[in-house]
């Protein structure tokens, strides 16, 4: 797992050692030299004759750069730093200079911008130390004006030097990964304590490249603001069958999904629930759509009985549309039924409370206040339907711009648990949040999300009661599905395009692979 804490919790964190006089700042800029160097011996052999480029900020970060800087002057690498505030880590600037370094003073003569550009552009390697976990808004003045530049020129050329971002890519929001003003992409981030928020929340998590976290053995307490699961954790918990299991043990996932227009999307979600290991899919919504489903899946059974979890809504169209469409099968009555049962309001009937995955048109049959084991599974267009029909002014760019601060506001308002699809995977619930990075961008095929519907409705089906008694739970199997998923994806076909039935039969291997590693 790797988690990550918000600025203020790291600098609460590093308080008590810099007051017992732990030097972090050595520590951390050693380590920083010895990514780098590594990364160019990787890129060319050696450090020795490597032309290596710090940009270098007001604070510490530029004081990390300049540190590192004079580590790898020392190795034979021509170092030149660029300060563009007239305030520097004078310590950093005397190490860097005594090494053998070269300084820049951008900030007294702005016109010599061009030609620190160009040779900026033509180093090894640039170390990113603009602003780090103080920055405040959006990089500005001569720090913007070099990185716009920087920017522009690669875009020019196509050359871009290998860049590592200091601790974050400067100018990203630390602690909500929005990306308002002009940051370098780096091929690499060296983080330190730990991974900050920004670092795996869209859109800036896309800046950031590999990231590498060095330990500043930081005593960092309470939860981390964002956390993003790795194979190991899901292998971890995953219920593995045992002798004295039986399939309503393993889990009854009861699928209401597709229309005559759109069957594929029931097939999809119910083959993605048999392949992810569902004790029994029952398909329960209407007999048109069922009779295609059993079609494709024989293991399907299209009659009621128990169900541990619902999946709701998959290729069910939407409010306007399924006016437009003049019918709807009767998949809203039936899906209304489901989501009920889901909630415990038809205990007598249908057994308690059970999760429930509520996708695409099962978003519109919602009450206003839902309970947290229910997952909304929106992308960024139905999310902005979602938090519009209940009274937020927000468009579609506005939750792309801030996907975690929407999914949050979806979460407050609808009680659910929620789960933003897209590039990177946003989950939001009483347990927390997760960003799951997992797929390709080939991954963005329709019906890719009726497969992750029925991943996700089997892995809750196989925890129901864990679940419904701890919801904070729910968001961990949510960003859990999205692993799988993702994984599922670069499997079908590393390296290239992907159809969402071939994602969906690609998951037993996936399970399989995370079990044995
Ligand atoms: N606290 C510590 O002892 C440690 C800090 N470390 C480094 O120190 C960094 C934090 O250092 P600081 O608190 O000095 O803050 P930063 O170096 O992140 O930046 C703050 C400085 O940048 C300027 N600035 C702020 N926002 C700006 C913007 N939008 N555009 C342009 N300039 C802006 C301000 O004038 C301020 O002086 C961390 O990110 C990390 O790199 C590490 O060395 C580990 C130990
Ligand atoms: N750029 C991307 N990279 C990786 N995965 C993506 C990307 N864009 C979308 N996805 C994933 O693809 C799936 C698309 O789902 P969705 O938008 O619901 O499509 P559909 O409704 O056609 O099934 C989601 O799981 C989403 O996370
Ligand atoms: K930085």
């Amino acid at each position: 797992m790797i988690s990550a804490w918000s600025a203020a919790d790291v600098r609460a964190a590093e308080e008590p050692l810099l007051v017992a006089g732990v030097p972090l700042m050595e520590r951390a800029s050693f380590a920083l030299a010895t990514v780098v160097a590594g990364d160019l011996r990787a890129r060319r052999r050696s450090v020795r004759g490597a032309g290596v480029a710090l940009l270098v900020g007001a604070g510490n970060n530029g004081g990390d750069a300049l540190h590192a800087g004079a580590v790898l002057a020392g190795r034979g690498a021509a170092v030149t730093a660029v300060l563009t505030s007239e305030r520097f880590h004078a310590g950093g600037r005397a190490a860097l200079t005594r090494a053998g370094g070269r300084v820049v003073e951008l900030f007294v003569a702005p016109d010599r911008l061009g030609a620190v550009v160009r040779d900026v552009a033509a180093s090894d390697g640039v170390l990113d130390g603009l602003v780090g976990i103080g920055a405040r808004g959006p990089l500005r003045g001569p720090a913007a004006d070099l990185v716009t530049a920087l920017r522009r020129a690669a875009g020019e050329t196509g050359a871009a030097p290998w860049v590592v971002a200091v601790d974050v890519p400067s100018g990203i929001g630390v602690d909500d990964g929005a990306v308002a003003g002009p940051v370098l992409p780096a091929d690499r981030t060296v983080t330190f304590g730990c991974a900050k928020p920004g670092l795996l929340l869209p859109p800036a998590a896309l800046l950031a490249g590999e990231v590498s976290a060095v330990d500043l053995g930081l005593g960092l307490e309470g939860a981390p603001a964002v956390r993003r699961l790795e194979a190991a954790d899901v292998a971890r918990s995953w219920p593995v069958p045992g002798p004295a299991d039986h399939k309503y043990t393993r889990g009854v996932v009861g699928v209401v999904a597709g229309t005559a227009t759109y069957p594929g999307a029931a097939v999809l979600t119910a083959t993605a629930a048999v392949r992810a290991g569902a004790g029994m899919v029952r398909y329960r919504g209407s007999g048109d759509v069922g009779r295609v489903v059993v079609g494709a899946r024989p293991e399907v059974v299209a009659a009621p009985g128990r169900v541990q979890s619902w999946v709701v809504g998959p290729g069910v169209p939407a409010g306007p549309e399924a006016a437009d469409a003049g019918a709807d099968d009767g998949q809203h009555e039936r899906g209304r039924a489901g989501l009920a049962a889901a909630a415990g309001r038809l205990a007598g009937t249908a057994g308690g409370p059970v999760p429930a995955v509520v996708d695409a048109g099962g978003l519109d049959l919602l009450d206003d206040r839902v309970p947290p084991w229910f997952v909304l599974t929106p992308h960024a267009g139905e999310l902005t339907t979602l938090l519009r029909s209940r009274g937020e002014d927000v468009r579609r760019e506005d939750v792309d711009a801030e996907p975690l601060r929407w999914a949050r506001r979806a979460h407050e308002l609808t009680g659910a648990t929620v789960l933003l699809k897209g590039g990177v995977t946003v989950v939001v619930g009483p347990g927390g949040a997760y960003a799951q990075a997992d797929g390709p961008g080939w991954l963005a095929t329709a019906g890719a999300g009726d497969v992750l519907a029925g991943v996700l409705g089997a892995m809750l089906a196989a925890r129901s009661a864990e679940v419904v008694e701890h919801p904070a739970r729910a968001a961990e199997v949510a960003a859990a599905a999205a692993l799988v998923h993702g994984r599922a994806a670069h499997g079908t076909n590393p390296g290239g395009p992907v159809a969402a039935l071939d994602v969906a039969d690609a998951v037993p291997r996936e399970i399989a692979g995370l079990l044995s590693s």
